[in-house]
């Protein structure tokens, strides 16, 4: 880490990626004192009509692919080689869709100097050797680097549109913290992500945003499916309910260090669930399950055009973890999540699985006569 100004790297630039690295670039444009103006974004090139993404990113200013119609500013440099991009990096924001962060931690692996700050915008687990972790402690587990959260109620497309919105940035800081104007703190991170439609609260509680990120993707699938069954709102505003409390349990169980009052105080907890409940991407790809008998990895290949639902994977990851722990009837919504998902199980048994009521029995004496 060298004195401010700061120099910036986005590592991913889908739907989300390409928002966030448009927002860190307009301010670091304006902040020249705190950030580098250019910024580069690592992109997972492919070919769009026989043109590279990146020379069309940085030549039209445009990521046609992952979020059309929306300018980029011009100190955001598209570079298709992880390592070249993050090549001097002082802040890396990691914004990829989850299932792709192991390869590209693996890749960093010996090139990113302990120094470096990072945020993770990703929202999912890893579960593995370590049991389940959240991505900003794998990061920082596997690269050796200090690594806070980014998480909020934030549909990408409405924030690339710059329509007001809320969001909240977690960070600790490390305890090789080398001081104001030479390290990364709170106040750097709110300079990098707060705009004027774009609302900033940093806080310190990282489990907690992360899990609510995370587990409100699994929510928003059973969601989808009682919407799709045309059941709906009140059996989506149940939906909600349940999930809600099963995300708070989750974190109370396996992260004692996360606070509920994150939950409904900062956007990323009930206001997260509630915005991608309402028009999301887990939420469209399990309403056309619902409404078109496919599975999950079809809708979402048919209807995101190479965007991803991490709903998809992260109630697998949440049912290898409680399977683990003997735990999957404590948390019945994430569990019936997975059985439809994963084992065909039907979307119209969700109210049995999830119906905490003791069975009515009727004493003898009260039966009707
Ligand atoms: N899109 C949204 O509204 C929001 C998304 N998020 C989270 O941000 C994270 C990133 O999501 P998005 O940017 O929306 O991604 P996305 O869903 O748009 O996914 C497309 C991206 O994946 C990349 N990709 C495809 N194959 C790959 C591979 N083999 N290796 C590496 N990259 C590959 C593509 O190049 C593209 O950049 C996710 O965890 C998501 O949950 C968080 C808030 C809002
Ligand atoms: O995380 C999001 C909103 O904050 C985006 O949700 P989807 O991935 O369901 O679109």
């Amino acid at each position: 880490m060298h004195r401010q100004p700061f120099k910036v790297t986005v590592i991913g630039s889908g739907n989300w990626g390409t928002t966030i690295a448009k927002v860190v670039a307009e301010n670091t444009v304006q902040n020249p004192h705190l950030f580098n103006k250019d910024v580069n974004m690592w992109v997972f090139e492919e070919m769009i009509d026989g043109e590279k993404l990146t020379e069309i990113i940085n030549t039209r200013h445009q990521n046609v692919k992952y979020l059309p119609g929306i300018d980029l500013p011009h100190n955001l440099i598209a570079n298709p080689s992880l390592l070249d991009s993050v090549e001097g990096a002082d802040i890396l924001v990691f914004n990829v869709p989850h299932q792709f962060l192991p390869k590209i931690v693996l890749q960093l692996k010996g090139h990113v100097s302990n120094q470096v700050r990072a945020i993770s915008c990703l929202k999912g687990f890893e579960v593995g050797a370590k049991g389940v972790q959240l991505l900003s402690s794998y990061i920082k587990d596997e690269l050796d680097i200090q690594c806070g959260a980014l998480s909020g109620a934030n549909l990408a497309p409405e924030v690339a549109k710059e329509h007001w919105s809320e969001t909240t940035v977690a960070y600790q800081l490390p305890s090789d913290f080398k001081g104001e104007g030479f390290d990364v703190d709170h106040k750097v991170l709110k300079m990098l992500f707060h705009r004027p439609y774009f609302h900033v609260n940093v806080i310190d509680d990282v489990a907690g945003i992360s899990i609510a990120g995370a587990l409100k993707n699994v929510v928003a699938l059973a969601c989808g499916f009682v919407e799709g069954l045309g059941w709906g709102n009140n059996a989506a505003a149940a939906i909600q309910r349940v999930g809600l409390g099963e995300i708070i349990k989750f974190g109370q169980m396996f992260f004692p260090e996360s606070r509920v009052e994150t939950y409904y105080q900062e956007s990323a907890g009930v206001a997260d669930l509630i915005t991608t409940c309402s028009g999301g991407r887990n939420v469209k790809v399990a309403k056309y399950m619902s409404k078109n008998h496919v599975d999950a990895f079809q809708a979402e290949k048919e209807l995101l055009n190479g965007q991803s639902a991490q709903g998809v994977i992260t109630c697998k990851e949440v049912h290898e973890w409680l399977s683990t722990c003997e735990l999957t009837e404590d948390f019945p919504l994430f569990e019936a999540v997975y059985q439809i998902v994963y084992n065909n199980m039907p979307m119209e048994q969700i109210p049995e699985m999830i119906d905490e009521l003791e069975p009515f029995e009727v004493e003898e004496d009260d039966e009707p006569q």
